[in-house]
């Protein structure tokens, strides 16, 4: 399917672990590429109108997990879109297969020391990390990096604003449809 949706049509995915900023980083790139954003935790979270803490609690983590295909597959089968991931459905393999033939795949990287800066920040929300210590949450980090190594463009956030980060992914693509794409006046 890759090859027959065009590069500049193709939707935009952000991946990447919890807190990495794929939310705030998709939105900014959303707005410079004045395109659609979604938030699937953002889309899960109206459906239920309750925060994914409180979904797990309620529903429990499978169900999640199901709502995250559903919508992937339904925004998946738009284009033009920018996609911000949960940082868990990638573990999906049916969410990877409609990505890889759907989307330009961002992985938004971090090293393990800037992440842990983040964690005060996050913990509430995240209910994936509650209960785990520190120990536990590093050794997730390290699992998770090894789905997230399936991507198209990956992109270390350390030591950058959301801004300075969503500005350099907007000229990346731009300079990939240029190149691969070029538009003829
Ligand atoms: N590049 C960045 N530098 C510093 N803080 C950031 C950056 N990107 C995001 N944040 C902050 O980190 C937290 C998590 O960001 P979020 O976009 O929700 O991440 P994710 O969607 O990957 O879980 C938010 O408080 C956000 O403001
Ligand atoms: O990694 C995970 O398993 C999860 C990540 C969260 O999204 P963010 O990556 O946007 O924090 C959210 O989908 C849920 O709390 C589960
Ligand atoms: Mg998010």
């Amino acid at each position: 399917m890759n090859s027959v949706i065009p590069l500049r049509e193709r939707n935009i995915a952000f991946i990447g672990f919890m807190g990495v900023g794929k939310t705030t980083i998709g939105e900014l790139v959303a707005n410079k590429l004045v395109r659609d954003f979604i938030d699937i935790d953002k889309e899960i979270e109206n459906e239920y109108q309750m925060p994914t803490s409180e979904i797990f609690k309620t529903i429990g983590e499978k169900a999640f997990r199901k709502k995250e295909r559903d919508y992937v597959e339904k925004f998946c089968q738009k284009r033009l879109q920018v996609i911000s991931l949960g940082g868990g459905a990638f573990l999906q393999e049916e969410i990877r297969n409609i990505c890889l033939s759907t989307c330009i795949i961002f992985f938004l990287d971090i090293s393990w020391e800037r992440w842990k800066e983040r964690l005060n920040l996050i913990i509430d929300s995240r209910p994936v990390l509650q209960g785990r210590n520190l120990e536990e949450i590093e050794e997730l980090f390290h699992k998770r990096r090894e789905i997230y190594s399936i991507h198209n463009s990956k992109f270390t956030t350390d030591n950058l604003d959301a801004e300075e980060i969503a500005d350099y992914i907007t000229d990346s693509l731009k300079l990939a449809w240029e190149l691969y794409e070029p538009q003829v006046d």
